[in-house]
């Protein structure tokens, strides 16, 4: 179970919430001025086609992203702040563990420096599946083993918001099942994850969905309403309905949403 959040005032806080949020990289905006929630105990899925700005906003969460502009809260704080160090756990694309050591050794190095109990990292290799690898070095891993080791990482402590980025990219349709069976465990268990795809179909595994494309918000909303209000049968062609529909009611710069508030603030670095 997640710490319950030390301070009364946030308890009842969304895990995410963000009013304004711009991002300037490389002197271009690719997020423009999104304001959504995430509400705590959820599985939300981050979907868009690639570029669209998915890993931006969850290094805007997570604090390791420059030039944000607009309000970002973490579980009632600012995201990026020291208290969130160990509640948030953050799963890039690239595994990030160390290939010249074995799955445990992995797990135990990164519990010592959580200060997480031993015995966390035999629950975390389990719920990876990953118990018949714990003596594997991580550089004989298939790339998709390699991921579930630093979803492992991730888990230990079991942090009260989790941000995966395309966690479930090269894995099996067993697999890609059974860590959806797991989000879902751990949401139950209060856990709120935001879990990133480009393919559309995962979709329907969420509770609630933000719809990204080219930095802008095109739909915050659970699966079914998504289909209720685009009258789509998928989350792809509802998708598309939503791209022709502010295509239709000329959008053109200001974007489906009408939402825009960037320019002016590039910073060349
Ligand atoms: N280091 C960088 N400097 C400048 N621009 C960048 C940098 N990294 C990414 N971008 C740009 O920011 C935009 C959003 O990229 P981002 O990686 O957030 O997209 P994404 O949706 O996560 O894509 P993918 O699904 O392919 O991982 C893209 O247009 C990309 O070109």
């Amino acid at each position: 179970m997640p710490t319950p959040d030390p301070d009364p005032r946030t308890a009842v806080t969304p895990a995410i919430d963000a009013a304004g949020l711009t991002v300037v990289r490389g002197g271009r905006t690719v997020l423009h001025d999104l304001t959504f929630t995430v509400p705590r105990g959820s599985v939300t899925g981050l979907l868009g086609p690639s570029g669209c700005g998915k890993t931006t906003l969850m290094r805007a969460l997570t604090g390791v992203q420059a030039h944000v502009q607009g309000t970002l809260t973490v579980l009632g704080r600012p995201a990026g702040h020291a208290s969130l160090r160990t509640r948030l756990g953050y799963v890039t694309q690239a595994p990030s563990v160390y290939t010249d050591l074995t799955v445990r050794e992995n797990l135990d190095y990164f519990a010592a420096l959580l200060r997480v109990p031993k015995n966390d990292v035999d629950r975390v290799i389990h719920e990876v599946d990953l118990d018949a690898h714990a003596k594997d070095r991580v550089s004989h891993l298939s790339g998709g083993q390699r991921a579930r080791v630093s979803l492992a990482a991730a888990l230990l402590g079991t942090p009260e918001l989790l941000v995966l980025d395309e966690p479930t990219v090269g894995l099996d349709p067993v697999l890609r099942r059974d860590l959806w069976d797991l989000f879902h465990r751990l949401a139950a268990d209060g856990v709120t994850l935001l879990v990133s795809s480009h393919v559309m179909d995962e979709a329907d595994r969420c509770q609630r969905l933000l719809l990204l494309r080219d930095g802008r918000l095109l739909a915050d909303e659970t699966p079914a309403s998504l289909r209720e209000t685009t009258g789509a049968a998928d989350a792809e062609s509802a998708f598309l309905a939503l791209i022709e529909a502010g295509a239709d009611a000329g959008a053109g710069a200001e974007g489906p949403e009408g939402a825009t508030r960037a320019g002016g603030e590039a910073d060349p670095r």
